[in-house]
């Protein structure tokens, strides 16, 4: 039964597979692991844009968790789209770590092309009920700017915003730098651990729009190797990578948005 190692996402499904739950599955394929989905939601969306959204009843979602409770030896979940608060109280009900093992919570509030995917009632559940359940918290720049309060314009402010993230209760913090400027050369990562240890990840910056998904791929393949027993470093180091390599070479699938290139980081 546990010959492979497995890992779960709790998320939302993007019909166009370049976000959500298809891009953490993509994920954790490359990255040799079983994954697993719970679905909370789903998605209308394309390259140009998400058109409607909807949830999952939380009897469903009770169900989904007991049915993989009964079978499976799960080491590592991540979260995706939670979307209120009512996702937000089944998700807090439903997790424990010795069914389902690290927790990596992928704050998703607004996509990256102004999507509001968290309600705003459900923001402070989210903050009091998931933030303190995270060992691994990865929020991108206005995500960590929103939970913390900080503005991020450099690294120093990155740090204080990870600290921030600790004092609400997420053992790991993983900021994601800014990368909205186009004459950027860089785009830097901090990793804090519980400890106060941390380590900065750098790469290029990459010039593309066909950038779906980089979130959901990033903080998936942390949940994967952490799964198979990596430090938190070499996980985040290792999810950069993947990113930095599938974008870089982009595919062409859709119009404008599109998703990101796995292949390249698979071919690795
Ligand atoms: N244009 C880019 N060039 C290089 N790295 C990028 C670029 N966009 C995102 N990244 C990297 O992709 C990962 C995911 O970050 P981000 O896209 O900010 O997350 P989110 O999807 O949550 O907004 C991070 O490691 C980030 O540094
Ligand atoms: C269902 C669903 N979940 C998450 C997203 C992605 O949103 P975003 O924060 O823009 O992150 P990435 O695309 O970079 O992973 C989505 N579109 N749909």
């Amino acid at each position: 039964m546990n010959s492979k190692v497995q890992v779960l996402t709790v998320a939302g499904n993007d019909c166009d597979g370049s976000a959500g739950m298809p891009a953490d599955l993509h994920a954790f394929f490359i990255s040799g692991v079983y994954g697993m989905g719970i679905l909370t939601a789903a998605v209308a969306g394309n390259s140009y844009e998400i058109s409607d959204q909807v949830l999952m009843p939380t009897e469903f979602i009770d169900h989904q968790f007991a049915a993989l409770k009964k079978d499976f030896k799960i080491a590592a979940t991540k979260t995706g789209m939670l979307g209120t608060s009512a996702v937000i109280k089944c998700f807090h009900r439903n997790f424990a770590p010795e069914s389902f093992g690290k927790l990596v919570v992928d704050p998703v509030i607004i996509t990256k092309h102004g999507n509001f995917l968290l309600d705003n009632e459900a923001y402070d559940d989210f903050v009091k009920l998931i933030i303190p359940m995270a060992d691994v918290i990865t929020p991108n720049a206005f995500e960590a700017q929103t939970l913390s309060g900080v503005e991020i314009e450099s690294r120093e402010s990155m740090m204080t915003s990870a600290k921030r993230l600790q004092e609400l209760g997420a053992k790991n913090v993983i900021v994601k730098g800014k990368h909205e400027n186009p004459t950027q050369e860089k785009v830097e990562d901090l990793v804090l651990k519980a400890d106060g240890s941390y380590q900065w990840l750098s790469m290029p910056y990459v010039s593309t729009e066909r950038l779906n998904g980089t979130g959901d791929v990033f903080s998936a393949v942390i949940t994967a190797e952490i799964a198979k027993g990596n430090d938190l470093f070499t996980a985040a180091e290792i999810a950069k990578n993947v990113v930095y390599d599938s974008i870089s070479k982009p595919i062409i699938v859709g119009h404008r948005h599109g998703p990101i290139n796995l292949w390249n980081a698979h071919s690795k």
